[in-house]
């Protein structure tokens, strides 16, 4: 396999032209099984939070994960290789892209079987700061019976399915691509990013 960052290299040249792309296989599976670990057992901890949609900040069916914030400045053991990588990224997209990408922001999600997130644009309402969005799976053997699937809503009318199995990171632009989360009959686990460029004003 080649480098990291021959492979962020490729991915930067990927968001320029077709504005997303997928990395199979990215970081060493010790890694991924650590951060698996980790968002398993801050689950089973219930130390996660019910997800919400825009403004509103009443469950809804829309959007069934429940998620816990990366704390940036105190990243644990299992974090601080996948925070490493995220941020050679982020400086890769800067370099060969000049994003001026400032900072990422990373969540765990966990969605129980049966779970979804309704078709969505990831560009919040009164910000147009996420300017690449990133997502990293964590669940071992994922079978495409399982479901579960990433739907990108690519150009004229396309779609492509991304599985959440461990390893896959999908990269797109944030303000560019719909998605929505399919079911799955078994729990999945990811780790959702955003790399955000500085406010240029808060939008109407
Ligand atoms: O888990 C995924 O595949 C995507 C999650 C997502 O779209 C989001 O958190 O905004
Ligand atoms: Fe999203």
């Amino acid at each position: 396999m080649d480098s990291l960052s021959s492979r962020f290299d490729a991915a930067a040249d990927a968001l320029a032209t077709a504005g997303w792309c997928v990395l199979p296989r990215l970081l060493p599976e010790e890694t991924t099984a650590a951060l698996a670990e980790e968002c398993a057992a801050m689950h089973a901890a219930h130390r996660m939070t019910p997800a919400r949609v825009g403004g509103d900040r009443t469950a809804t069916p829309l959007r069934g994960d429940h998620t816990r914030w990366f704390e940036m400045n105190a990243l644990s053991e299992a974090q601080r290789p996948f925070v490493e990588a995220l941020e050679a990224l982020r400086h890769t997209l800067n370099r060969s892209l000049m994003l001026g990408l400032v900072e990422s922001e990373a969540h765990y999600a966990v969605y129980a079987p049966g779970t979804r997130y309704a078709r969505h644009l990831d560009r919040l309402r009164h910000s147009d700061a996420r300017v690449v969005s990133a997502v990293y799976y964590l669940n071992e053997a994922w079978d495409p019976d399982d479901g579960g699937a990433l739907r990108l809503f690519l150009d004229e009318g396309r779609t492509h399915d991304v599985m959440p199995q461990a390893g896959t990171l999908v990269l797109f632009l944030s303000d560019r691509f719909e998605h929505e989360v399919l079911p799955a009959t078994r729990e999945r686990m990811s780790i959702a990013c955003w790399m955000r460029r500085r406010e240029l004003g808060v939008l109407p």
